[in-house]
């Protein structure tokens, strides 16, 4: 067969597009110009790890296959003899990275990570409201068995391993499991992590207690062979400016995409600074994507729940179940019972949400346990859950964008305790700007959903409006509709527009009635200039408010301009965008998609 290149098209598709010659291949679209390494994969003894995983094929080379399999419908493993790689991993990092994924047992869940756009604070209190956009980006956990065979004797045992890394923070911890009691002791000396520590002991407690006996003996047999947990966030949820800044690379989404993928966390130093969380993070809800993500995943590797299917009242049922251990592991791992809307739209996607009642989670609070684990779990499991979620997207044409203007986050536990403080010392002031709050927050659910409703009756119009405003200031939006619909639509952007402004009010004067930065000064002026830049419908502080990354609502494409006015007041705007997709099993280990994706070309003797 004659030597030919091939362009991989997009990341993670695996269509393969002709190109002309390998230089040109070996230029695709990689967002910055990174070192790049050819080499045959055989020659780096690829065929060694291919043969060596009993037979089953790694990933790597199954995607390559599929890859030329879908472009060569006659294409047979056999006919090809070498497969050359552009990539920007070394030969030595890509054998490392390979002989980390692989193994058909593992199963592999997702989560999103979320932004609160309307109801913070508030909607800690039944029955306010809050609307909730998931984000693109996401946070994997992989579970696999640590053994692949039952050691002799070992159905005596009543212990078992459990093995937790991040590599991403450099952490790996080794624990023993009890069996009877599901309690963990954590035997090596890293630093542990509570909240998969509590989604590992719900999720096998859930197990139990939904299982008939039968099941009970295979479940018993699976936890023998000890679980192995990876837990890897995409980068969005972390602050990188330092990294950017101290490569000497511009302030702009494309460095951040340069990146390598799964990057290390900074941690932020504990010197004194009581406002900076442990990790440095853009404010996402990565320990809630996490914790959904872990219990997922374990739910479906025990077989409680299958996800596999993502359709159906079934499906809904499977979800209800991973939110319900979800919940009850975040709020025991953070200490406290929030709202809840992190781990609500890490489950179910973008969506308003209003809180459950606190106490369908008391049983799994008591410190002294008078019920077995698997008990408290089947408790809760039946507890009436009162959460409401309900279906919300933003209104078509319109983005969610993410700017951040310092580095590091702020902590909210000691925000939410500020403002409780307050609501006691100062009940008539502090009911009379939550009542005010609600009704802004409405407002603008009121009128996004008007908006989406515009969009669905008269398209054309809506469009036009949209794309004519994105490129104006919202002062000129008016000269911009001749009609009475078109008249409308642009009303009802400015009935949008107003009803931010009233919460940024409201949200500034709670924050200085309970003495905390929920808009500070700084992030104030970066609103107001964002909020007056083309095809800017409107921006805010996300959630808790501080100096997490703010939010932006833009028009059409006007999105890249804001990007770039950004980066010129010192603020990196982020890759995140909204993706309404909640928790889903992964066909894939994120990190061989990310090598495939890195792969620009491959050539075939
Ligand atoms: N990749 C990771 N590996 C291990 N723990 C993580 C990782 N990412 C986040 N965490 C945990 O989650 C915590 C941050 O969660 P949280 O305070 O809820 O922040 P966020 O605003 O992102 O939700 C970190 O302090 C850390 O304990
Ligand atoms: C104050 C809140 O209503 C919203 C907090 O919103 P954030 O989005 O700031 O949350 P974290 O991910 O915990 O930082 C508290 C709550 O509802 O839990």
């Amino acid at each position: 067969m004659a030597k030919r290149t091939y362009k991989l098209a997009e990341a993670n598709s695996l269509a393969l597009a002709p190109s002309s010659s390998p230089s040109e291949a070996s230029t695709a679209s990689r967002p910055l110009s990174l070192p790049f390494f050819h080499y045959d994969l055989h020659s780096i003894g690829l065929n060694h790890c291919y043969s060596c995983r009993l037979g089953k094929p790694i990933w790597i080379i199954r995607l390559l296959k599929t890859a030329i399999a879908d472009f060569f419908p006659t294409f047979e493993a056999s006919t090809v003899t070498t497969y050359t790689v552009s990539s920007p991993y070394s030969p030595t990092a890509f054998l490392a990275q390979i002989e980390n994924i692989q193994d058909v047992m593992a199963v592999i869940a997702s989560a999103p990570g979320k932004v609160l756009i309307t109801g913070g604070y508030l909607v800690l209190e039944r029955p306010n409201a809050g609307i909730v956009l998931s984000t693109n980006a996401r946070f994997y956990a992989i579970v696999k068995p640590i053994y692949d065979e039952l050691m002799p004797n070992s159905c005596l045992w009543s212990w078992t391993d459990l093995k937790l890394t991040s590599p991403q923070m450099g952490r790996e911890a080794i624990y023993k499991m009890s069996l009877k009691h599901f309690t963990l002791q954590c035997t090596s000396s890293e630093s542990r992590n509570p909240f998969v520590e509590y989604a590992v002991q719900y999720a096998v407690a859930a197990a139990y207690a939904t299982f008939d006996n039968d099941k009970k003996d295979a479940l018993q047999k699976l936890l023998l062979k000890g679980f192995d947990i990876t837990i890897l966030g995409g980068n969005d949820f972390y602050s990188y400016r330092n990294e950017i800044e101290a490569r000497g690379l511009p302030l702009t989404p494309e460095s951040l995409a340069s990146l390598p993928p799964f990057s290390s966390i900074t941690l932020n130093s504990s010197s004194g600074e009581s406002c900076k969380p442990e990790v440095a993070k853009t404010g996402l809800g990565s320990s809630a994507a996490m914790t959904t993500a872990v219990v997922a995943a374990l739910l479906n590797y025990l077989g409680v729940v299958n996800l596999s299917s993502s359709s159906g009242a079934q499906y809904q049922e499977n979800l209800d179940v991973v939110h319900i251990i979800a919940q009850m592991a975040h709020c025991i791992a953070q200490g406290k019972v929030g709202s809840g809307f992190d781990v609500s739209s890490a489950v179910y996607g973008s969506h308003r949400y209003v809180r459950f009642s606190p106490q369908v989670i008391s049983s799994a609070q008591n410190v002294i346990r008078a019920l077995p684990l698997e008990e408290v779990v089947s408790d809760v499991l039946k507890g009436k859950w009162d959460h409401e979620k309900t279906k919300f997207s933003l209104p078509p044409l319109m983005n969610l964008l993410l700017g951040e203007p310092g580095t590091g986050g702020s902590s909210t536990p000691s925000m939410v305790g500020a403002v409780k403080k307050w609501q006691k010392a100062d009940p008539q002031n502090s009911s009379n700007t939550w009542k005010q709050l609600s009704e802004a927050n409405t407002t603008l659910e009121a009128q996004l959903n008007l908006l989406s409703k515009f969009a669905e009756e008269y398209w054309e119009i809506y469009k036009g409006v949209i794309y004519n405003c994105s490129m104006y200031q919202s002062e000129k939006w008016r000269e911009q509709a001749s009609e009475t619909i078109s008249q409308e639509i642009v009303k009802t952007l400015f009935g949008a527009r107003d009803a931010m402004l009233n919460i940024r009010f409201h949200m500034r004067e709670m924050g200085k009635a309970a003495g905390i930065p929920i808009e500070p000064e700084s992030q104030t002026q970066l609103l107001d200039a964002t909020m007056n830049m083309p095809g800017v419908l409107l921006a805010g502080v996300p959630g808790a408010g501080g100096f997490d990354a703010v939010f932006a609502v833009t028009l059409g494409d006007s999105g890249q301009n804001i990007s770039k006015a950004w980066s010129s007041h010192n603020v990196l705007a982020l890759l995140v965008r909204e993706d309404p997709r909640g928790v889903s099993l992964e066909n894939a280990d994120p990190r061989t998609n990310q090598i495939t994706s890195g792969i620009s070309s491959i050539s075939i003797v």
